[in-house]
C-alpha cells in the first residue's frame, strides 16, 4: 500500500532530512512512526501526501509511483490519503459541520450527500450533537476529533497523523488512539507519527523509528515495548 524504495530527501538549503529509506506498509496495517524532534517524521508523511518530492528513490502509494505522478492526478491522490495534524488546522470562523464538510465541498459533492457524510463522520467521533458549534467552543480533545472527522469524511484508504495527541493529556490521547483503531479495524491503513513513547508502547503495533533521517528500527508489535528514541 505504501512503499519507500531508497528514498532520500534533501531540502533546497542542502539539508538531508531523509536518507535512503526502505520500508513498506501493507493495506490494513496500523503503524507508528517515531523519532526525536527533527528526525524526519513530518518529511516522510509529506512525501506520502505528495506535498514534497524525494530527491532520490521512489515512493509508491496505493499502486502509483508518486515520483511519476502528473500534477493533474495529485488532487485524486489526496482524496485517498488524508492527514490529521497536531494543531487541527480548523477554520475558527466556521461551524464544526462546515469544517468537516470542507473536503467534500472542494471535491464538488452534492449538498445532500455532504450532509449525510458529514453527520456520519461526526457520529463516528461522537460529536453529532455539536455540529453547529464553533471550534473555539470545544475542548482541545473535541477539536482534535473534528480534525479526525474531517480527515475521514471522504473515506480515505490511508490515514496519516502527525503528532495527533501532542497537546492532549494521556486520557484524551488514549481516546484518540481508540478512534484510530476503530478506523483501522474497518480497513483504513494508518501511519501515525508520534514521539510519545509511552503512548505507542501501549498500542502494541509495529513501530518504525527514525533517527537523523535514517530508519534505525522496524519493530514488530511484539517488540514495540522495547522502542526508544
Ligand atoms: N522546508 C524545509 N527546508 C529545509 N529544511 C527543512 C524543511 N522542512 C524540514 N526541514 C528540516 O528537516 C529536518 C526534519 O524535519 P521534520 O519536520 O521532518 O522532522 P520531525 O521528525 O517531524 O520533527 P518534529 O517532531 O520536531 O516535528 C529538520 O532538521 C528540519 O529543520
Amino acid at each position: 500500500m505504501i512503499r519507500f524504495d531508497h528514498v532520500s530527501k534533501r531540502y533546497s538549503n542542502g539539508f538531508e532530512a531523509l536518507k535512503s529509506l526502505n520500508f513498506s506498509i501493507d493495506a490494513g496495517e496500523m503503524v507508528f512512526l517515531t523519532g526525536h524532534s527533527g528526525a524526519g517524521k513530518s518529511t516522510l508523511l509529506k512525501l506520502i501526501m505528495a506535498m514534497e518530492h524525494p530527491s532520490r528513490g521512489q515512493v509508491f502509494v496505493n499502486g502509483s509511483n508518486l515520483t511519476r505522478m502528473p500534477d493533474s492526478q495529485i488532487p485524486y491522490h489526496r482524496r485517498q490519503v488524508s492527514v490529521v495534524f497536531q494543531n487541527h488546522q480548523l477554520l475558527f470562523d466556521r461551524s464544526v459541520f462546515d469544517n468537516v464538510a470542507l473536503p467534500l465541498v472542494i471535491a464538488g459533492y452534492a449538498a445532500s450527500d455532504i450532509a449525510k457524510r458529514v453527520r456520519a463522520a461526526l457520529d463516528k467521533v461522537g460529536l453529532l450533537h455539536k455540529e453547529n458549534r464553533l471550534p473555539l467552543e470545544l475542548s482541545g480533545g473535541e477539536q482534535q476529533r473534528v480534525g479526525i472527522a474531517r480527515a475521514v469524511v471522504n473515506k480515505p484508504k490511508i490515514l496519516l497523523a502527525d503528532e495527533p495527541t501532542g497537546n492532549l493529556d494521556p486520557e484524551l490521547s488514549a481516546e484518540i488512539m481508540d478512534l484510530f483503531r476503530q478506523f483501522n479495524e474497518v480497513g483504513v491503513t494508518m501511519l501515525i507519527a508520534s514521539h510519545d513513547i509511552d503512548l505507542l508502547k501501549r498500542q502494541n503495533k509495529r513501530v518504525l523509528a527514525l533517527s537523523e533521517g535514517e530508519l534505525r528500527a522496524d519493530m514488530a508489535p511484539a517488540n514495540a515495548g522495547a522502542v526508544h528514541v
